[in-house]
């Protein structure tokens, strides 16, 4: 059973990898764009960046759809933007993420970390840029990409993740812990 949540800004290419991967391994796939409330969509679509307000309930959310899948023993991916550190911690712990201390969650290491597995889509701003102009009938405006890039925090150790590079999506592998075997079946797929 693997949790696996594709990350980066807007226009990275999470819904199309993640849905991609899901089909071809066979699991569940979630797009946290569906699970947005209204006055987010209205927000980003009138070209109002979220705050850590707009998205922490949002994310408390996602993450228990995560832990639902878990106990069912359901390998899912999420595609998700997950762009700070904090969110990822979100998503992997819930509410504890926002009500420990940020120290005591690294010491908890590999437990708490390990249950989700981040793939980073990494790419330049031109090219995600270039093909959000050609994205047609989707509710973000495209100049909320600058702020995508301020916002994001590349995952880094000792968070559980694989960066792929934008222009072939082939994974470059950075860090990650636990989860060999698993990973092998990721870079075939990819
Ligand atoms: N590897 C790729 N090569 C070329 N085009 C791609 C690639 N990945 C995604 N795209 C295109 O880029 C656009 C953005 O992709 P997608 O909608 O999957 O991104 P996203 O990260 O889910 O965006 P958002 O968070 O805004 O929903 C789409 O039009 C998609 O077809
Ligand atoms: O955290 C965020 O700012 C949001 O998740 C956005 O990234 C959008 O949901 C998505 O990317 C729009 O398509």
């Amino acid at each position: 059973m693997v949790l696996l949540a594709v990350m980066g800004v807007s226009g990275s290419g999470k819904s199309t990898v993640g849905s991609h991967l899901a089909t071809k391994l066979g699991w569940k796939f979630y797009d946290a764009d569906d699970y947005h409330p209204t006055e987010n969509i209205q927000k980003m679509a009138q070209g109002i960046p979220l705050n850590d307000q707009d998205r922490i309930p949002w994310l408390w959310k996602l993450h228990n759809i995560l832990m639902r899948e878990e106990l069912a023993g359901q390998s899912v991916i999420l595609a998700c933007s997950a762009l700070k550190k904090m969110y990822r911690r979100i998503l992997v712990s819930g509410r504890d993420a926002v009500n420990s201390q940020s120290d005591h969650l690294e010491e908890q290491g590999d437990s708490a970390t390990g249950k989700v597995l981040f793939i980073y889509l990494d790419g330049p701003m031109e090219l995600i840029a270039s093909r959000l102009e050609k994205r047609r009938g989707h509710f973000m405006a495209r100049e909320l990409l600058q702020s995508q890039f301020e916002t994001l925090e590349p995952p880094s150790a000792p968070e559980n993740f694989i960066t792929a590079t934008e222009e072939t999506h082939r994974p470059k592998l950075s860090w990650f812990s636990k989860q060999n075997e698993q990973s092998s079946v990721l870079f075939h797929h990819l």
